[in-house]
């Protein structure tokens, strides 16, 4: 089987959440996702709910089909509601209220008698923990010390570089992790940023078996509908070149 794709809903609650309105709703969304072929349903429940609610959530769960992974900052109350739902994946993520997106990845290495804790807990639920990380080596160890199951490599820096050089350094970044948190036995996932130009060079890196990607594919679904942007994306992860 190849490369999942996990679809990020998040802006499509965005659209919603811009005139407080019932639509569009991103529960249709993921069902429309799934039909196309995605293989699994994201969505980041932030403290300030500038998008996905907690009502999104409890539906979803109810409602998809392949895997369900809520993306949330590793916070008792978060914790909690991981609790209540039972997404099949939660993936924790650094959250700063007055960032415009995800900015960088986790710091567990600074962290990881709190993390693991937070880990253990979500995995005593039966849920499968991975962590937002930049490709970085000390990182990717340290998730694996603190018993993730899954990593999920932060490409935005790639995908923003200025120039050549600068992505390819950033490509190398996000190589080397992904073979370190293979070789560590960590499920390695990919996300943030990847859109329809960038994506076959990291669908290319077998030891990368998802990608979670969001804000491209609502963008473009906008203008050709959610099932064609869906399918146009997993035909680029499939045919990387
Ligand atoms: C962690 C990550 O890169 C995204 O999945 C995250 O959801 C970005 O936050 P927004 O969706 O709020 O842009
Ligand atoms: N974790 C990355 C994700 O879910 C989607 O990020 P983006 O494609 O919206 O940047």
């Amino acid at each position: 089987m190849g490369q999942r794709l996990g679809v990020n809903v998040d802006h499509v609650a965005t659209l919603r959440q811009a005139r407080r309105v019932s639509y569009p709703d991103p529960v249709t969304a993921a069902a429309l996702a799934e039909l196309a072929g995605a293989g699994q349903i994201t969505i980041h429940l932030r403290e300030d709910r500038r998008h996905i609610q907690e009502r999104d959530l409890r539906i979803l769960r109810e409602t998809v089909q392949t895997l369900l992974n809520l993306e949330m900052a590793a916070t008792q109350d978060m914790v909690k509601i991981a609790y209540e739902h039972k997404p099949d994946v939660v993936t924790l993520v650094p959250e700063r209220r007055e960032e415009l997106t995800t900015e960088g990845g986790l710091e567990v290495n600074g962290q990881k008698d709190a993390l693991a804790k937070t880990i253990k807990n979500l995995k005593d639920g039966e849920i499968t923990v991975s962590l937002f990380i930049d490709p970085d080596l000390d990182q990717v160890r340290a998730s694996h010390k603190v018993n993730a199951d899954r990593i999920e490599l932060h490409t935005g820096r790639y995908c923003e570089a200025r120039n050549e050089r600068e992505r390819e350094r950033e490509f190398s970044r996000i190589v080397d992790a992904a073979k370190a948190g293979a070789r560590l036995g960590m499920g390695v996932a990919a996300g943030h940023g990847l859109n329809y130009d960038n994506v076959r060079a990291i669908a290319r890196i077998q030891e990368i078996d998802e990608l979670n990607i969001g804000h491209a594919i609502v963008a473009r679904a906008v203008l050709v509908g959610f099932e064609r942007a869906v399918r146009e994306m997993l035909e680029l992860m499939r045919n990387p070149g």
